[in-house]
Formats: structure tokens, sequence, C-alpha cells
């Protein structure tokens, strides 16, 4: 069986994955809080524990994983956002002003992420649904005194913790030096973190022993992960930003409330997609959505994958118009040459043990290449396909219209047969190269060079042999612009 290395962030050292249970194998992964949609750098660690995900189900079988990643669909931003909608007039009420919102963004993010690729986890709990799992996390801990009531909230005693901070490597003191901590005069100490707070009657609450209130962020991946997964499970991951507090919280509230466990064996995390040098974030308004990418400047999903998986999981990255023309001209190529093949009964094993060792997908895309220039499409097909690359879903590649049968674009769902299969591309590109050589023969150059401009210019290469003209479709090939030469 494949040995997996992963660089474990608790212990700072890469170490051979062993699984708790070989039978069931167990991941989470934090996910985002549905308040609005998915900027690109929330895309990258869907995308690299997508590739984690089907390593697993490689190895140890598709029935024998189980991911988690959860929704925040209760938080005070997405309180705000329905409170300025309900303050722009919005007649419904902020319960369905939230759930509206809730629900949507959640679409919004099913269809980005398939979009770039990303199979579902196989579970998505939403946090609101696991209310009663957080309150009777929090009643325990209150019980065993690592939490405590004030003034309607119930703050985790992060002193009663003794190893806080381990994860990060850090003492709570140089924690509370350096972090952002909420003074309030209720907390017995500056870095105790809410667990529960109250909601007045206009904000989504529900009954508690504390009174009509909400849970804290951090607890709810605690117990969601509890409850699904158990107290000790395999794999949690997600963004090097979640590492401290949250991930810190997390641990702390889940090893106190269940000694018997130990939470997660391996910590993994994602580092940050840049934009001038700063994460790419809401708060910082430095972002562009992967709606804006796939809609608005027509990049297929599965460029921006392959844009996110060409740079280690371990290293800051930055989007690059650049690097998207390249993944795009890489990836039409690939699909050219794996259209209509079956792919291979296994992948590469050069790539198999590149995405065994820490998830090295650069590594692994480099070895797409030789295997690309050997020009072996069954072998390349089975082999991306771990990367969840060049798969039959043509997730996104937008195709301009067959010639003639009308305009705009169309989305071309289905086969990947469509991008080179189509008959009515190849009946126009080669009865325009015949009416080249007949302009040729006739002396006609002018003519002649429109053809050959019009080809071009709509993305077909052509290459003039003495056996006659030989063509091939660009990367930036657009039949729309195959018109008719002046
Ligand atoms: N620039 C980034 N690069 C890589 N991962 C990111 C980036 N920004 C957020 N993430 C990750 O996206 C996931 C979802 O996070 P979350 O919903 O908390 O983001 P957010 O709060 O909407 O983002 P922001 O940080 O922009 O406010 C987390 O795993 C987080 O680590
Ligand atoms: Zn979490």
């Amino acid at each position: 069986m494949t040995t997996i290395r992963l660089t474990n962030t608790k212990t700072r050292r890469k170490e051979a994955f062993t699984p708790i249970d070989p039978a069931n194998v167990r991941l989470y992964v934090c996910g985002p809080t549905v308040y609005d949609r998915a900027h690109l750098g929330n895309g990258r660690p869907v995308v690299v524990f997508d590739v984690l995900f089907r390593l697993l189900r490689h190895v140890y079988g598709p029935d024998h994983v189980t991911y988690v990643r959860n929704f925040t669909d209760v938080d005070d931003k997405i309180n705000a956002a329905a409170q300025a909608r309900k303050a722009a007039g919005d007649p419904r009420s902020l319960e369905e002003l939230i759930r509206a919102r809730t629900d949507e963004t959640i679409r919004w993010y099913h269809e980005d992420m398939d979009a770039l690729g990303a199979l579902r986890p196989t579970h998505e709990p939403r946090a609101t649904e696991w209310i009663g799992a957080m309150i009777a996390m929090i009643e325990d801990l209150v019980a065993k005194g690592h939490a405590y009531e004030r003034e309607g909230h119930v703050l985790f005693r992060v002193r009663s913790y003794r190893d806080y901070g381990a994860l990060s490597g850090r003492s709570v003191d140089d924690m509370i030096a350096g972090a952002r901590v909420e003074v309030a005069p209720f907390k017995e100490d500056p870095m105790d973190f809410v667990l529960w707070k109250p909601s007045d009657d206009e904000l989504p609450g529900w009954e508690s022993p504390w009174g009509r209130g909400r849970p804290g962020w951090h607890i709810e991946c605690s117990a969601m992960s509890y409850e699904l997964l158990g107290a000790s499970f395999d794999i949690h991951a997600g963004g090097i930003d979640l590492q401290f507090p949250h991930h810190e919280n997390e641990i702390a509230q889940s090893c106190c409330a269940h000694p018997e466990g130990g939470f997660a064996n391996v910590w993994m995390h994602n580092e940050m997609l840049l934009v001038n040098g700063k994460k790419m974030s809401k708060s910082l308004g430095n972002f562009f959505t992967i709606h804006d990418l796939r809609k608005d400047r027509g990049i297929p999903g599965e460029v921006i994958r392959m844009v996110l998986l060409g740079t280690h999981y371990s290293k800051p990255m930055d989007w690059t118009a650049e690097k998207a023309a390249q993944a795009k001209a890489t990836l039409w190529k690939w699909r050219k040459l794996t259209a209509d093949v079956e792919p291979a009964a296994s992948p590469d094993a050069a790539v198999l043990a590149a995405l065994a060792d820490d998830l090295n997908t650069p590594a692994a895309i480099t070895r797409l290449h030789s295997i690309a220039a050997q020009e072996d499409g069954a072998l390349l097909k089975a082999s991306a396909s771990l990367l969840g690359l060049l798969e039959d879903d043509l997730r996104g590649w937008t195709l301009p219209p067959v010639t003639g049968t009308g305009s705009g674009v169309m989305e071309v769902s289905g086969s990947a047969t469509a991008i080179v299969g189509n008959v009515q591309y190849r009946e126009t590109i080669e009865r325009l190269l015949d009416e080249r050589k007949q302009a040729r023969m006739g002396k006609d150059f002018r003519r002649s060079d429109a053809i050959r401009d019009l080809l071009v210019g709509a993305g077909v290469i052509i290459k003039d042999t003495p056996a006659g003209a030989e063509w091939d479709l660009g990367a930036d090939f657009d039949p729309a612009r195959l018109g008719e030469p002046e």
C-alpha cells in the first residue's frame, strides 16, 4: 500500500500517515461562513484538500474515507448582511432574510466549488442544525470547570487547559501580546473566548441553560466534528489563518470535553493566496470571486484549479494572468490528447508518489507534462484524475458555438470529445484552407492571406508542409471569429 507522508503542523514534521481505522479514514476541513460569494483564496483549501480526499480514496478505497466540511450559517457577519438588507427596505423578517442569504450562499458555493472540480464532502453540516450538540458540549465544559457563565455569556477558561498554544508553538502570554483579544469586563482573563453569547429578540437565537442565545464560532467545529467523526479522528485541515485562534480554541474545547480522545492526529494548513503580498480577504477588500473569474472573465473552473495546484499548498502564492493563460494552454492540449480516450487502469506511479509526498502537486503536474509529451493519453487521463483534472465533465470549459448556428457563448457539459470532435468546426476550417489553396493557385495572394489571417485570428494553428496545410486548434480557439474573409 502507498505510504502517504504529510506535514503535521502540530509536530512541525513530515510524518508517515497511519489512519486510526483504515476502513474509515476521517478528515475534517473548516468550511466557509456563508454570507457572501467565495473569493479565490477560499477556493485554495477546497482544491488542496480535495486532492487529499482523492488521494485517500485512491489509497484506502472510495468507501473508506469520511470527509466533513461545515457551513457556518450563524455568525455576526451573516446577521449584519441581513440587517443591511432589511434597512434597505426588504419587507421580509430578519429570520427569513438570514435563511434566504445562507441558502443562496450555499448554492453559490456549491456551484463554484463544483466548477473547480471539488468532490462534495461526505457530510456538509450546517451549524444551525447542530445547536443541541453545541449546547451539550458547552454544558459539559462548564461541569468540568473549563468554562464559566457571565452575563448570559459562556466563556472558555483558557488557563484551565495546559496545552493551549501547542499547535502554534507559542505560550499563552506571547499569544496575548500578539493577538487582538477582545477585552470584556466579564472575562476572568483576556484570553478567554466565547462559547455562547446572548441574542436580543431581533437576532437568531436558541433557548439554552444560559438564556436565549447563539454559539460562538469555535464551538461549532468542535461539536460537529465530534458528532460526525468522534472524539479522535485522523486529519483536521484549513487555512493557516485559522491556526490561531480558531484551531487552538477547537483543540482546547474538544480535548477538555473529551479527554478520552485525542481530537485530530494530523493538522494541515494551506498557505494563503496573496494579492500584492497581502492575504486575499474580504475584510481588506482586495479580493475577486471565483464567480467573477468564471463568468465575467470566462476562465474555466479547471484552469483555476490547475493554477491553484501549480504551487505547493505550504507556500504562499498569487494569481497572475500569465499563470492562467499557461494553465489554459496546457489543459487545452491535454484535453485534446485525452478526448475519446479510456483512462488507463491505474495512475502513473510517479504522479502517485508525488502526491503521497505531502501533496506535491507541482511535482505531479511536471510529471503529467512528461506523460503528455509521450502522447500517452490513457495514462495522462488516469493520472490527472488523481488531481481532479481531465475528468469527463468539462467543468466550465466554455466553448463557443458551432459555426453557423447562432451567436453568444454556450457552456458545454458532457463529453470532452465536444472540444475536438466537432465536425462543424472541422468542415469550416478545412473548407477555408481549401479556399486558401485555390486562391494561392490562382495567385490571388490578397485573398489567401486574408483567409490565413482569419484562421489565425480565430486561434487555428496552421502549418504549411510539402504535403499541404496541417492545422490544429490553439488554446484561444474561438470559432465565433471564423467568419468569412473579406
Ligand atoms: N487568501 C486566502 N488564501 C487561502 N485560503 C484562504 C484565504 N482566505 C481565506 N482562506 C480560507 O478559506 C476558508 C474559509 O474561510 P472563511 O469563510 O472564514 O473566510 P472568510 O472569513 O470569508 O475570508 P476572509 O478571510 O476573506 O474574511 C478557510 O479555510 C480559510 O483559511
Ligand atoms: Zn473550524
